[in-house]
């Protein structure tokens, strides 16, 4: 295990459940709809990759780079920007937003209100985590891969400052190496 990590959290047979459950989950509910899966990057990334071998039905995908937190910080900035838009138009679309970690929810709600003026037929979201305890804004997430406790985590996609992303697994990494900067 990387030195820099408390515990694991999500091992990579749990991260494989998740997904095999999700997959089957939107595969019966978006038989027949041609959903566009929208990935938001950087840290729904792998999560999106693994979790579209699941979908066992015609589907599209477009990716949009949105960031809140960024560098050194392990708190939103609260100023959700939008560093990539989407190619594909969202109108008439059922569109299924696919998130790595929904934790204040800031991004969500952003998004959220973003796509409903894109005039999408309508708007759901999976997040492969979901950390309640930190919610600000109330945003409803349909598919939740695994609910977490507070705790700053890494890996599976996830960074801090943009280092561990590649972690096989999901882990809560050691206070002290963000309270050593
Ligand atoms: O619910 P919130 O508090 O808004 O946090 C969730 C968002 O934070 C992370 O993105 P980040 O801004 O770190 O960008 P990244 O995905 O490129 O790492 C994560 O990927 C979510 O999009
Ligand atoms: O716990 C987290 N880890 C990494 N990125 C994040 N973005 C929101 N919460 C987190």
């Amino acid at each position: 295990m990387n030195s820099d990590i408390e515990k694991v959290l999500v091992s990579e047979k749990e991260i494989n459940e998740a997904n095999e459950r999700l997959g089957k989950d939107l595969t019966e509910e978006y038989s027949g709809k041609n959903p566009l899966f929208v990935c938001i990057l950087r840290g729904a990334a792998m999560f999106m990759m693994d979790l579209i071998r699941h979908v066992d039905i015609p589907m599209e995908y477009d990716f949009m780079d949105v960031s809140s937190y960024g560098g050194e910080n392990t708190d939103t900035t609260g100023d959700v920007k939008i560093v990539k838009d989407l190619d594909t138009s969202l109108k008439g679309r059922d569109v299924v937003i696919v998130e790595d970690i929904i934790d204040t929810g800031f991004t969500l709600d952003r998004l959220i209100k973003l796509f409903e003026t894109r005039e999408a037929k309508s708007i759901k979201i999976v997040s492969f985590l979901d950390k309640p305890a930190r919610r600000i804004k109330q945003v409803h997430v349909d598919y939740i891969g695994v609910q977490i406790p507070d705790a700053f985590v890494v890996g599976y996609g996830m960074d801090y400052n943009e280092h561990y992303r590649n972690l096989p697994y999901v882990g809560v990494l050691k206070p002290e190496v963000y309270n050593a900067k």
